[in-house]
């Protein structure tokens, strides 16, 4: 309900204040051209993972109930480079101003193992709910509760007004005390500037860790915003903004490199209302490296109709609002950059679960977005359920693409046994193009046009090759050696 109503309201709120988006390109949502995080080659990244895990979000350690072998088998499954990998504010501060060194040692060690494996992680400061601490039996002591999760105990004030029990989580959100500790954190009340200071100095703690650390490739700022008694463009152009301009600076005192990834906020823009998110500057010498992180959750789908009749053609409608106003918003407000796609997912026993995985992961190719998948989880959301048992997202998600490309992609295709890419080579990139191919399309070697082959690993499925430093865009087709 209120999740329909959020929508409503502040979608037409926000449209109805934002009037209709300007439309330009074959998009509709901007001209610019899509832009790409980039590794320490100067290559390209097209990053495709998971979120994990939402099992951390009440864990006592703050760590996803997830194992290295999990890793290594959703690696082997799925070829997968990237991670959007959950934090969370309680963890790194449990006390003010003491940052838990030994909390990030376990981050790092997970960190570890996807350096080992060749992927990017982006650190995803996650809130649901504020924190744990919004209700007594939720609460752990450490906001690390079962209700809410992210801020620490110290940080919720809800100054005595009431949380009662709710039917479903999302209900919570608007409950008087909640509201309150949301209003006090960006200090809609007056009575608490501290706290984004303290949220802007966690990260800069995070971030002194890990500044060094090239797996480490992108810090998520702050999980699904709520903005409490302030919505919309009044949020997220005003608090929003600008505890991340305050962020931002934060890391740049100690991180030079990494990308900082802004998010909207989630309601109304989940669902594809556009967003009011302003400019964030970056301090760092040279290119700007701010990347914007939304996520996609079609209404339709979230009152379980799936994919199929009216709800599709509905949530295909929400698809194509909400590309143009990301288009808008990476290209033309935050001034053309990168996009990954930090959240989307369905429980996949859906109507044409498979259809809509394949439709998302289709515009965010067209966007040349990252996609971190909703969430590596057990159960039928994710791709293994409890059991081990695989769901239709393995199969569907296994598929060719190119990982790293030295130059700037312009598009690029794949089918389980075919992947096309055409790109712009840059000549001040030495490292071959990286592509992976699933054993299920590539049983044997491999059929190169357009490039010539540097390398082909079988056990690793990473196929490499390089072209000629033609100042023209180059295209690659590869294929089942024939
Ligand atoms: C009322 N508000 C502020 C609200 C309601 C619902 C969601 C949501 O479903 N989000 C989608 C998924 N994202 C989180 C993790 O980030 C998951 O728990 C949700 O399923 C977000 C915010």
């Amino acid at each position: 309900a209120l999740i329909v109503a959020g929508s409503l309201i502040l979608g037409g709120g926000i449209a109805a204040a934002q009037g209709s988006l300007p439309t330009s390109g074959s998009a509709g949502g901007t001209d610019v051209p899509p832009s790409y995080l980039t590794d320490d080659a100067g290559r390209s990244l097209i990053l495709r993972g998971f979120n994990t895990a939402s099992s951390a979000k009440s864990a006592p350690d703050g760590m996803p109930k997830f194992t290295e072998a999990d890793l290594e088998r959703e690696h082997a499954d799925m070829g997968t480079n990237f991670v959007r990998f959950l934090i969370s504010w309680r963890s790194v501060e449990p006390e003010p101003g003491q940052y838990d060194q030994a909390y990030l040692d376990r981050v790092e060690d997970r960190v570890s193992w996807y350096a080992e494996r060749g992927y990017k992680v982006m650190l995803d400061m996650h809130q649901d709910v504020y924190s744990g601490a919004i209700t007594p039996e939720g609460n752990s002591g450490n906001g690390a509760g079962n209700i809410g999760n992210g801020a620490p105990a110290w940080a919720t004030y809800m100054d005595g007004l009431p949380v009662s029990p709710q039917d479903r989580w999302e209900l919570y959100y608007i409950q008087p005390g909640v509201m309150r500790a949301f209003d006090n954190f960006w200090n809609t009340t007056g009575q608490h500037p501290e706290l984004v200071e303290h949220y802007a100095n966690a990260w800069q703690a995070v971030a002194e860790r890990f500044a060094g650390n090239d797996t480490v490739v992108a810090y998520d700022l702050m999980n699904e915003p709520w903005g409490g008694s302030l919505q919309g463009p009044a949020f997220e152009g005003g608090p929003l903004a600008a505890l991340y301009q305050r962020t931002t600076n934060a890391i740049r005192e100690v991180d030079q490199d990494s990308w900082v990834c802004v998010a909207p906020q989630a309601v109304g823009v989940n669902q594809g209302v556009p967003s009011g998110l302003t400019k964030i500057n970056d301090p760092r010498a040279g290119e700007q490296r701010i990347a914007y992180c939304p996520h996609l959750y079609p209404l339709p789908l979230d009152l379980g109709d799936g994919y199929s009749g009216l709800s599709r053609t509905l949530t295909d409608a929400t698809i194509d609002t909400w590309r143009d106003s990301v288009e808008h918003i990476a290209g033309n407000v935050l001034g053309g950059v990168p996009v990954i796609l930090g959240e989307f997912g369905l429980d996949t026993t859906l109507p044409g679960a498979t259809d809509y995985v394949d439709r998302v992961y289709t515009t965010a190719r067209e966007l040349g977005a990252g996609v971190s998948y909703w969430s590596s989880d057990p159960g039928p959301w994710g791709p293994y359920l409890p059991d081990g048992t695989q769901t239709l997202l393995v199969d569907t998600l296994n598929k060719p693409y190119p990982r790293a490309v030295a130059g700037t992609p312009t598009e690029w295709s794949s089918s389980v046994d075919r992947l096309q890419l055409t790109f712009t080579p840059n000549p001040a990139v030495t490292a071959p193009t990286e592509i992976y191919l699933p054993e299920s399309g590539f049983p044997g070697g491999v059929d190169v046009a357009g490039a010539d082959i540097v390398n082909w690993n079988p056990q690793s499925r990473l196929l490499t090759v390089e072209t000629a430093d033609d100042a023209g865009p180059v295209t690659v087709t590869v294929t089942p050696a024939s």
